[in-house]
């Protein structure tokens, strides 16, 4: 899938409305951040793409086609992966038992993107640091070959450092053709890697545009978080 596109989408989470009115594209190739304050509804409007909650209105395609009507498990076999909230590894299993779960030649992969893991590989995953889980995390959604990849916030409880140890392996996927979705915390380390963000408040985009200009426009973020609505830091005198 080169294109996953969003038009005029509204969620509901037991019959109140959460997100409305969002219209967005990941695009092949490309890190999209979904950035803005807890509860905007972030992880509400990833789930609905992923099909774990239904679309209130609105419709979903991928390269044009209709792909509203689907479950999750139809839209999986599309290429659509969504990595959620919370380092959800088998803690019991080792590493590489975590990635063989998902595909036989997963370790390899994963070893080429997160080389750490290497030495990591019979360790039990749930004595892992949280950085390391995340890195396993992300590795089982990869081995699914996905097309497109759905990120919620992958850094939650983790240090910055951390955070800028994942990004750029996040970057890498989109260079080597996936269409990245991600939802992140860390503003400023996201907006580094990405190519589109979104701010979402209060159920609606507040701003959408190139991610570069937004990198020195912390202002513009600023209000967009607050859900005021914002010019393209370009226009701006
Ligand atoms: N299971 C649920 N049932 C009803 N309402 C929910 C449920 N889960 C979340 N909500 C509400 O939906 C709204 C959006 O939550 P969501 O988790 O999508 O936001 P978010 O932007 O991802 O925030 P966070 O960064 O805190 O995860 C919040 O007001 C939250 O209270």
């Amino acid at each position: 899938m080169k294109e996953l596109r969003l038009e005029d989408v509204a969620v509901a989470r037991g019959g109140a409305p959460i997100v409305r009115d969002v219209t967005l594209t990941a695009s092949a190739g490309e890190v999209t951040v979904l950035l803005g304050p807890n509860g905007a509804g972030k992880t509400t409007l990833l789930e609905a793409v992923a099909g774990v909650l239904p679309l209130a209105s609105g419709r979903l395609t991928g390269d044009g086609e209709d792909l509203t009507g689907l479950d999750r498990v139809a839209r999986a076999r599309r290429g659509i992966a969504l990595v959620e909230q919370g380092r959800t590894v088998f803690t019991q299993l080792t590493v590489a038992e975590n990635l063989r779960a998902v595909r036989r030649s997963a370790t390899d992969r994963t070893v080429e993107l997160f080389p750490e893991l290497e030495k990591r590989m019979d360790v039990q995953a749930g004595l892992l640091s949280g950085g390391e889980q995340q890195m396993v995390v992300l590795a089982r959604a990869l081995a699914m070959d996905p097309s497109v990849l759905l990120i919620d916030e992958m850094s939650l409880g983790l240090a910055p450092v951390i955070v800028k140890r994942l990004l750029p392996a996040v970057r890498s996927l989109a260079d080597e053709g996936c269409a990245v979705l991600l939802v992140e915390q860390f503003a400023t380390l996201a907006l580094e890697v990405a190519d589109t963000a979104h701010v979402l408040a209060g159920g609606r985009l507040t701003h959408s545009g190139p991610a570069a200009p937004l990198r020195k426009a912390p202002d513009v973020l600023h209000a967009a978080y607050l859900g005021e609505a914002v010019s393209e830091p370009e226009a701006r005198s």
